[in-house]
């Protein structure tokens, strides 16, 4: 980016830790006889799903988690995808699995992913899991933590920078990103104080020009502009957009933060190359913890 300053929260590279760390206890796992197992569900041919439930099945095979894929048609109906996770939830290979959102509109999200057991929930995204999250304000949180703002979180820390005392606006109220990360934020070993907006907020320039950290998961292309980043501030962009250039055809990935927010903030993660890769690591981590829980 042209006038740079801010530094880079390079997701990639720091996933590719996480990897290395977690191909170590894997290892310490099959020694033990435990081989961990991750089960995706797909429904449906979105491309873009079809690539990330690709993405995870080669994140396992790099460290040693055995996957299972169950790919269903854009048909599939309630009761069809319920029987699917019926079958999980009962697999003993399976250690935990992941249902791949969005699903189509006639299924219920919510009751789907209701179905799933807490205890094989690999995206953390059950309602006791969340809950556990909301309520566990004083003691370690022993169950799977929704997996993109874990990533947000780690990210930061492996940059060697604190969440403590930060004034936190996150942008978008969505399942798996926007109502989980104000619960970890605020939590005492981060101590950040959070401000969750949304298409409801009257003046989103105004929170976002008083923040330490914004987290910009609205998926609006360039919502975060320069004018609005306090010098300094941490940006992390989250948002996902595919632009289809109308004379090539040719798509691509649009954050959430425009390119002039990296003249002023100090430290910027890429989209992509930022929080995705983040994701995709911190699944891996829930299954492994999942695995070593299990294992005792
Ligand atoms: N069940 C879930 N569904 C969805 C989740 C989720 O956490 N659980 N999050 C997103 C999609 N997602 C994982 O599923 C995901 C998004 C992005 C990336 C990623 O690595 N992106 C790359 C760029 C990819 C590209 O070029 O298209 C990057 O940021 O560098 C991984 C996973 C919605 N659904």
């Amino acid at each position: 980016m042209s006038g740079s300053t801010a530094q880079k929260l390079d997701g990639t590279a720091t996933a590719a830790t996480i990897k290395a760390e977690l191909r170590e206890r894997v290892a310490a796992l099959r020694a033990r006889g435990i081989v961990p197992g991750l089960a995706t569900v797909l429904v449906g041919d979105d491309p873009g799903s079809q690539w990330y439930v690709a993405g995870k099945h080669k994140d396992c095979a790099e460290v040693g988690i055995a996957s299972i894929r169950r790919d269903l048609p854009a048909t599939t109906t309630q009761a069809e995808l319920e029987s699917v996770i019926d079958e999980l939830n009962a697999e003993p290979a399976v250690t935990g699995f992941i249902v791949q959102l969005p699903l189509p509109k006639h299924l219920d999200t919510d009751a789907i992913l209701e179905r799933v057991h807490p205890d094989k929930d690999a995206d953390g995204l059950h309602p006791t899991n969340l809950g556990r999250l909301v309520l566990r304000v004083d003691r370690p949180i022993d169950t799977p933590l929704p997996c993109t703002p874990r990533g947000v979180i780690e990210l930061v820390e492996r940059h060697g920078l604190s969440w403590a005392g930060k004034d936190v606006v996150v942008i978008g109220r969505g399942v798996t990103v926007g109502r989980a990360i104000g619960s970890l934020l605020t939590r005492r070993e981060y101590n950040a104080t959070v401000t969750l907006t949304h298409t409801g907020t009257r003046d989103l320039g105004e929170h976002l020009r008083r923040a330490d950290v914004i987290v910009a998961a609205a998926g609006v292309p360039g919502i975060v502009r320069a004018a609005d980043v306090k010098p300094g501030a941490i940006v992390l962009d989250v948002g996902v957009s595919r632009l289809v250039d109308p004379d090539t055809g040719v798509s691509r990935i649009a954050g959430d933060v425009a390119d002039d927010v990296a003249t002023v903030a100090s430290w910027i993660s890429p989209n992509p190359g930022g929080v995705g890769p983040m994701t995709r690591a911190l699944l891996l981590a829930n299954v492994v913890e999942t695995a070593e829980r299990q294992a005792g």
